[in-house]
């Protein structure tokens, strides 16, 4: 095994793991930390956890649990990833989370890189960008959870963590690997605990990839574990052979959109307009037990053959907002959160084998709650987003980060799961 990689949620778990197959390294997702028993046999391991908003202690313990399991194993270097939008509060998870891995590593410096410039997370002199926008100023300021009100990850970094924080900027990046490794051993002399790494193009992330090489711990997003496959050429096998046992099988499909995103309620106002579309209501979500029921029965009776139903909490920031002056933020996402899960359950008793499920806390309750183990990776629909296959189980899923794919994203998932079929 080369890199273990700890996930902070499941969307983002399997981008990662995507990019690390679309490299051609035998990857395999295990979804929570594994039993001692279970062996595997491949170059990159990605566990996933449900950590990005839980309280920090729980995050740690579990990043930790994920860390000794993968060291138990001979892991060399451990990747922890969370999101390309840098989702945290000032309590963390993040900072608890890389303070606890780095002490457990016996390490004090790793970089920070929530990049992927393919889906226009840019960082330029430590500012994250989103589509050319700063942080701030893109809708992650609306997200249910962790508004993101700050675009400057060192100042973000360091409200949340142990350390200081410095930036080796694009213009080193420029200069490739030695100068990147000469910038990192310079701000570590000083006194720095984390170093975040601008990235504006596929070619920084390159250059970082190899720059990284030696470091036990690196954190960030999917950009920046492109670049260090990119630089292993010994393991780079056949792709699309690395992603057969991923590929959709046949099964009907829901769609379950449990993100606030701008880009999920653009996809979902784009599929209602062709598919049956069926809009969660959150007082019923927090009151009415057989609620999900009633759910399970609107997406059975649809029409089979066509698009697939839609159920939809998604909606936009004003309406987000009234519904959590109304219920409160914490009590309504988890009364969203458990009907997601609840009716994953019933539709997979139903005999539904495809589930599109836009929104990484989203698509952590559905996995959970379906009691699925791990994932085989199969092919991207769109960057960061492979269709994947649960093990031990018939079931085909496409895991969608409440912020990427393009507007078609629901039409496009199932017009690749009817190519493979
Ligand atoms: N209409 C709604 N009212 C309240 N909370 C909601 C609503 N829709 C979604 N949520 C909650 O918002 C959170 C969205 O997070 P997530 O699924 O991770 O999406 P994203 O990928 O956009 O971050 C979830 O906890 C979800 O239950
Ligand atoms: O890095 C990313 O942007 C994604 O991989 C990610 O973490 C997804 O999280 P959500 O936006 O909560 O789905």
């Amino acid at each position: 095994m080369r890199l273990g990689v700890i996930g902070d949620d499941f969307t983002g778990s399997t981008d990662i793991a995507g990019f690390l197959v679309a490299n051609g390294l035998r990857t395999v997702q295990l979804n929570d930390v594994p039993d001692d028993a279970l062996q595997v046999d491949a170059d990159a391991v990605v566990i996933s956890l449900k950590t990005r908003s839980c309280p920090p202690q729980q995050a740690i313990e579990e990043s930790l649990a994920a860390l000794r399991w993968l060291q138990a194993r001979g892991c060399p270097q451990f990747f922890f990833k969370y999101c390309s939008t840098f989702d945290s509060t000032p309590k963390g998870n993040i900072g608890p989370v890389t303070d606890a891995l780095l002490e457990a590593l016996g390490e004090d410096f790793t970089v920070i890189c929530p990049v992927l410039p393919v889906n226009g997370r840019t960082i330029y002199n430590g500012y994250l960008f989103v589509n050319g926008v700063p942080l701030h100023e893109s809708g992650m300021r609306h997200h249910p959870v962790t508004p993101m009100t700050d675009s400057n990850i060192m100042r973000v970094m360091e409200a949340q963590s142990k350390g200081r924080a410095g930036n080796v900027p694009s213009t080193v990046m420029d200069q490739g690997p030695e100068a990147v490794r000469a910038a990192l051993a310079k701000l570590r002399e000083s006194g720095v605990r984390y170093a975040v790494l601008d990235a504006l193009n596929d070619a920084h992330l390159v250059t970082m990839g190899q720059a990284v090489a030696g470091m036990r711990l690196v954190t960030g997003g999917s950009g920046l574990a492109d670049g260090m496959a990119c630089a292993w050429t010994d393991l780079h096998g056949d792709a699309a052979r690395a992603a057969e046992g991923g590929r959709p099988a046949p099964g009907r499909a829901v769609v379950l959109s449990g993100s606030c995103s701008q880009m999920t309620n653009a996809q979902v106002a784009a599929y209602r307009e062709a598919a049956p579309s069926l809009a969660v209501d959150v007082a019923r979500c927090l009151e009415d037990a057989g609620y999900a029921a009633e759910l399970a029965e609107w997406v059975k009776a649809q029409p089979q053959g066509g698009l697939a139903p839609l159920v939809y909490a998604t909606m936009p920031p004003d309406a987000l907002k009234t519904v959590q002056a109304r219920f409160g933020a914490a009590e309504s996402s988890e009364a969203v959160e458990r009907t997601f899960g609840a009716l994953a359950r019933l539709l997979e008793a139903a005999g539904f084998g495809q589930f599109i499920v836009a929104g990484g806390e989203t698509s952590g309750i559905v996995t959970q709650s379906l009691g699925i183990k791990g994932f085989a990776i199969g092919p991207q629909i769109a960057p960061g987003v492979p269709w994947v296959r649960a093990v031990g189980k018939p079931l085909s899923l496409a895991l969608k980060s409440g912020n990427f794919g393009q507007e078609r994203f629901f039409f496009q998932a199932q017009e690749m799961a009817a190519g493979a079929a």
